[in-house]
């Protein structure tokens, strides 16, 4: 079994045309889709706001890697092109953990690095798993209790859009 957390962005174009072509294009290995967040920008703050959400996978036939390749194959079909880090983008899939693995290889650093720090991704997964624990961070709900007030409102769910 080979179960992931992926956290699924997008700032350009059809937003949540592109989040949802992620569902589509994985079918049967989505387990569960958070809600639709609206949230503002970090990292570049000069860009519109982006649609997040997360979702998580299970596929027995797929490790971490084949993860990191769908997730990328996905990124492709929506045109992503290579941009400056942090900048806008029509879709971004980055695998926040599978199972309990580490790795430090920069090709896929896992878990993802950034999710510590990630009102974005933390708050979305807390929704879809209110004991979810971030391999060697503790509990989501922890890291998201100890951010700035601020980066939590920047988090601003969209019950009028779903995927
Ligand atoms: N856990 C991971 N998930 C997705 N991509 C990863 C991961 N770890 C490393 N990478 C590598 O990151 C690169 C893509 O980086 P990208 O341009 O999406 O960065 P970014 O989204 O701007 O910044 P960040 O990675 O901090 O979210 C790819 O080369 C990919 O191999
Ligand atoms: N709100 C928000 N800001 C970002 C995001 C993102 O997904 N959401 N992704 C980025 C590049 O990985 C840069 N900045």
């Amino acid at each position: 079994m080979s179960r992931a957390v992926l956290s699924l962005g997008s700032n350009l174009g059809d937003r949540l045309g592109f989040l949802k072509s992620v569902l589509d294009g994985l079918g049967p290995a989505v387990v569960a889709v958070s809600s639709v967040y609206e949230t503002e920008p970090w990292g570049v703050e000069d860009q519109p706001d982006f649609l997040n959400a997360v979702c998580t996978v299970d596929d027995p036939a797929r490790d971490h890697w084949a993860w990191l390749h769908a997730g990328q194959e996905l990124e492709r079909a929506a045109g992503r092109v290579r941009e400056r880090r942090w900048g806008p983008r029509t879709l971004d899939v980055d695998v926040v953990t599978v199972d309990g693995v580490r790795s430090d290889d920069p090709e896929l650093l896992l878990p993802h690095p950034g999710t510590p720090t990630r009102a974005t991704v933390l708050i979305p997964w807390l929704e879809i798993d209110p004991e979810a624990e971030l391999p060697g961070h503790g509990l989501v709900r922890d890291l998201l209790a100890a951010l700035p007030a601020a980066d939590r409102a920047a988090v601003r769910r969209r019950p009028d859009l779903s995927l």
